[in-house]
């Protein structure tokens, strides 16, 4: 097992990376004291492992709350759901929440954790290869509005991250390559020898060689603890994880919830934020070109929807937590390895973008 540390003074936290934690029962218990235990999953994750995480609490007082699958749950009516099982079961606010699943439940558990009494204690028990790479760290927690991805939330770190490798074992093959998406997200924005690391690994990781997964779940780890440790806020370089998410949640929230995976979109919108740095002269095409073959390699999508025309974009980027004064920022990228969010973007460049980017 691999521990690192989110250093964020007395909210610091570990997250515990590595095969068959989910049978460790000392890790869950020395994070869980309280007599009130709740667990917040799906209908796909619950029969697969809610019972290994419900084993060490049988002296315990649980609640399960298992919500239908789908980016469309990540809604504030599920949040109320879970709401109403704490308040039946008359949930003190030293209760644990246990947030067991993909980002969807990790986003939401959080959420409803930060909100229920002010605020009570959560774990994130992240099973999908994205939720292990980035959701379950950091803190952002929230729901999705019809009008903007995230667009409700709260700052609220857990009290630990146990990521078991072994649970990608059951992953769909489409899930594991949009959880890629975000891995090669570090790479690009302060990682090179990682994005070199990930051209030289690919193959091995969609294989599910463990060695691999677990060395790319680790760097990642690393690079966003870091990142959360220096800027938990999101007052500066926080906003350079938003790679490609300004155009990536307008693809989502344009589409639908769940039409677009989550790292489908935001493998399209790196392409796109690549393409409009190279127009403003900051990233060569050669690296651009580079970009879009490893997230093609990683059996991702680079082109984004034919139905979403520049107006529609350019209505929902709007609707974005960057944005100041209701000017759209973007994070770009300077060279594989060097993301910037700069001042102000041209918006004729950006409309060449959304234009042409993807159409030929
Ligand atoms: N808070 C953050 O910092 C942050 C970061 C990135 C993404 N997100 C959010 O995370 C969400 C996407 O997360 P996701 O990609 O994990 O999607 P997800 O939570 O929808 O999970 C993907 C699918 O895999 C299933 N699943 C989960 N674990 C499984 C397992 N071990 N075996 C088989 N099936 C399994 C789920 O039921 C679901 O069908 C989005 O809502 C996104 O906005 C948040
Ligand atoms: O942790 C962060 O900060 C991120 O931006 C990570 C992103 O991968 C993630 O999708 C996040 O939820 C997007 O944040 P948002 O503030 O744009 O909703
Ligand atoms: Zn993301």
């Amino acid at each position: 097992m691999k521990t690192l540390n989110v250093e964020l003074g007395e909210r610091a936290y570990p997250i515990y990376i590595g095969s068959g934690l989910l049978q460790r029962a000392d890790l869950l218990t020395r994070h869980v004291s309280s007599a009130q235990v709740a667990v917040v999953t799906n209908d796909t994750v619950a029969p697969l492992y809610l019972d290994r995480v419900l084993a060490p609490f049988a002296d315990r007082v649980v609640e399960t709350v298992i919500l239908p699958d789908g980016e469309s749950y990540k809604t504030l009516d599920s949040a109320g759901r879970i709401f109403d099982a704490l308040l039946g079961k008359r949930f003190s606010r030293n209760a644990v929440l246990i947030a067991l699943g993909g980002g969807v439940i990790g986003d939401l558990g959080g959420f409803a954790a930060a909100c229920y009494q002010r605020g009570i204690p959560f774990v994130q028990v992240p099973t999908t290869l994205l939720s292990q790479v980035d959701s379950s760290v950091g803190g952002k927690t929230g729901v999705n509005h019809p009008l903007g991805k995230n667009m409700i939330g709260a700052f609220y770190q857990p009290r630990c991250v146990l990521a078991d490798t072994d649970t990608l074992a059951t992953l769909p093959d489409r899930e594991l390559s949009a959880g890629l998406a975000e891995v090669i997200k570090y790479g690009l924005i302060r990682d090179p020898e990682f994005f070199a690391w990930l051209e030289s690994n690919m193959d091995a990781l969609l294989a599910r060689d463990a060695d691999a997964l677990a060395y790319a779940i680790e760097r990642s780890c690393r690079n966003k603890a870091e990142v959360v440790a220096a800027d938990e806020k999101e007052t500066g370089e926080r906003a350079t994880l938003n790679l490609g998410h300004t155009f990536g949640h307008a693809i989502e929230t344009g589409c639908g919830y769940g039409v677009y995976l989550h790292g489908e979109a935001v493998a399209i919108g790196m392409c796109q934020a690549a393409d409009l740095s190279r127009r403003l002269g900051w990233l060569a095409a050669a690296d651009v070109a580079r970009i879009e073959a490893l997230l093609r390699r990683a059996k991702l999508p680079t082109k984004p929807p034919e139905n979403l025309a520049t107006e529609r974009y350019l209505e929902l980027m709007a609707v974005d937590k960057k944005n100041v004064d209701g000017q759209v920022r973007l994070i770009l990228l300077e060279q594989i390895g060097r993301a910037t969010l700069p001042r102000g973007i041209g918006m004729t460049q950006l409309r060449a973008t959304l234009d042409e980017y993807g159409k030929a």
